[in-house]
């Protein structure tokens, strides 16, 4: 079984890294945001703003258990690891990979994109406050780390393969 679980802060990476490793090793590619906006049919900022973040948080929940190939990369949202059940269901039924990056990096990569509802209004507060809220969270939830910091997509997948490929 090769299922791996990618797994960090909002613009860590998770969704570009997990693209490049379905394509070097040929495998599918699920991105928990993407594949719940195609069943909502709608935004995850229309969801947070109409539903709330509870909603939000349980249909998440539901797309997670409901990607069981054996072998596949699926790429979580930033707060898959808030609930308990989340953390324990990836890191039971596959390899749960943490990408990690500076505060400043991902204020870098994602200070002009308006798409991630929680980071509205003061961004750099926002992001402070939640990655060292959820920082222990996807410590525990992970087998393996990868810090992205001035790495290129490519060094990280390499990283990953030299880990878990075979
Ligand atoms: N190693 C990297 N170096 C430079 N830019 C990067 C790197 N990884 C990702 N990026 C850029 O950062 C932005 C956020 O990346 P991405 O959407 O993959 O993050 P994410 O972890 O999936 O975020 P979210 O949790 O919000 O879904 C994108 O513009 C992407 O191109
Ligand atoms: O970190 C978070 O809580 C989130 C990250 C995004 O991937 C989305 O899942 C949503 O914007 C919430
Ligand atoms: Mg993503």
């Amino acid at each position: 079984m090769k299922r791996i679980y990618l797994i960090g802060f909002m613009g860590t990476g998770k969704t570009t890294v997990g693209e490049a490793l379905g394509k070097l090793w040929s495998i599918p590619v699920y991105d928990t945001d993407k594949e719940l906006e195609k069943i909502e049919g709608r935004s995850i900022s229309t969801i947070f703003s109409t539903d709330g973040e509870g909603y939000f948080r349980s249909r998440e929940t539901e797309i997670l258990k409901a990607i069981t190939d054996n072998e596949c990369i699926i790429t979580t949202g930033g707060g898959m690891v808030l609930k308990e059940e989340n953390r324990t269901y990836m890191k039971t039924n596959g390899k749960v990979v943490l990408l990690k990056a500076s505060i400043e990096e991902i204020l870098n990569r994602i200070g002009n994109d308006h798409t991630r509802p929680l980071l509205e209004g003061d961004k750099k507060e926002k992001v402070s406050n939640l990655y060292l809220e959820r920082l222990s969270l996807y410590e525990q939830a992970a087998h393996i780390v990868i810090n992205t910091d001035g790495k290129t997509i490519q060094t990280i997948i390499n990283e990953i393969d030299k880990k878990l490929g075979d």
